[in-house]
């Protein structure tokens, strides 16, 4: 079978990254064309991921690892309704994704949406709906810890019933900085999501209300930014979760959660990799950030996306399952606002999708 050609949306940290990956580690699937409203950042990366011919302000001509040119269009929106491109990543911000998912609903296009699907509860469910009159799957969503194989190991555990029923999930989740502009919702919907779907997905219930506490700001941020936060999610099972999400936490990346279940427990993300000794001191290395911690993880969720859209299937989170958790998200950012539990409104996934 040909190698399916991909198209990436927005080619900064994450879309460069999994530009990388297509080109360099994936098998199956070709970069043809990439799109980013920072033109010399689009025309750098097809150029060096074509290895290295002549942009041209179009093509980047050149075979190199890729086995052949990446184009530069310039419309996100031109992208993914052109003839050469099969599916597409979209890896540009938050905000376009909602108008970027329906373009490829429109062209029949298989996609992988970074997380979050979109900005809110209402156009996430507009995007499930469009998808559902389509007959088939198209979205798979980027919440790329569930193929982590950490995470996945304690998916796996917790499933078999060893432990008993999960009752909480102790969740902790930092990164070393963020840039300036980024702003306490942002944690929630951004950062914080990736809790919101973990709590879902290793307990197997939606969430059914959240607290979000913030104590008082780290003096990394400036006024006005809640950073670190910390909630509560409830889950209509009955378990319970509790996450710290800091985002400017100066050391380093660290993502790590405990399940407690009726007969033991379980931990992962301890990074307890390679451990030296040194010049009167002991210790590993803390990742810088996401792309060196979760690197094994994209890698396993581009390619299984890959062979799946090849069986016309998706392999990972739906539409529906980045729905709930901008739903989840959306009463969570309401909650920080008001310093009360909010419920999660939710609609029928029954009504929904039939
Ligand atoms: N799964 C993960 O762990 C993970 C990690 C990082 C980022 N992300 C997600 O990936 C997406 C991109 O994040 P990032 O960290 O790469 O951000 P970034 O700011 O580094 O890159 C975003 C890129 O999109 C471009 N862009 C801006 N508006 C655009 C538009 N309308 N259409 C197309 N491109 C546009 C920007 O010029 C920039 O090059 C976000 O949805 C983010 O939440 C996911
Ligand atoms: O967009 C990123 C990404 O989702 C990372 O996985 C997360 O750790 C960061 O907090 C977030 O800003």
């Amino acid at each position: 079978m040909s190698d399916l050609r991909i198209g990436i949306v927005g080619v900064g940290a994450m879309g460069a990254d999994h530009a990388e990956r297509i080109v360099r580690r994936i098998s199956g699937a070709r970069l043809v064309a990439v799109s980013d409203p920072d033109t010399a950042r689009a025309e750098e990366l097809a150029v060096r991921l074509s290895g290295g011919g002549p942009a041209g302000g179009s093509a980047a001509a050149g075979a190199g690892a890729a086995g052949g040119a990446v184009r530069v269009i310039g419309d996100p929106l031109e992208l993914v309704g052109a003839r050469e491109v099969d599916a597409v990543i979209l890896a540009s911000p938050g905000f376009a994704h909602a108008e970027q998912l329906f373009a490829c609903l429109e062209h029949g296009k298989p996609v992988l949406c970074e997380k979050p699907l979109t900005m809110d509860a209402a156009s996430s469910l507009q995007v499930v709906e469009a998808e559902h009159k389509l007959g088939k799957p198209l979205i798979q969503v980027g919440f790329m810890r569930r193929f982590d194989p950490e995470y996945a190991a304690l998916k796996q555990l917790l499933d078999s019933g060893e432990l008993g029923r999960p009752l909480l999930l102790h969740n902790v989740h930092r990164n070393k900085a963020n840039g300036p502009g980024f702003r306490s919702e942002m944690i929630v919907r951004d950062s914080m999501v990736h809790e919101v779907d973990v709590a879902r997905w290793l307990f197997g219930s939606e969430i059914s209300r959240i607290t979000v506490h913030a104590p008082k700001p780290t003096g990394a941020v400036p006024d006005g930014v809640l950073d670190p936060q910390f909630a509560v999610f409830e889950l209509a099972n009955g378990a319970m979760a509790d996450v710290e999400v800091f985002v400017n936490f100066q050391v380093g990346y660290e993502v790590r959660c405990e399940a407690v279940a009726e007969r033991g427990s379980a931990t992962i993300g301890l990074g307890s990799g390679v451990v030296t000794r040194a010049a009167g001191h002991w210790g590993g290395a803390v990742p810088e950030d996401f792309r060196v911690r979760f690197d094994l993880a994209y890698d396993i969720e581009v390619q299984r996306w890959i062979d799946a859209v090849g069986r016309g299937e998706i392999d990972g989170p739906s539409a529906w399952d980045g729905y709930a958790a901008a739903a989840v998200c959306e009463a969570g950012i309401a909650s920080l606002n008001s310093g009360q539990p909010v419920a999660v409104d939710l609609a029928d996934r029954r009504t929904v999708l039939g």
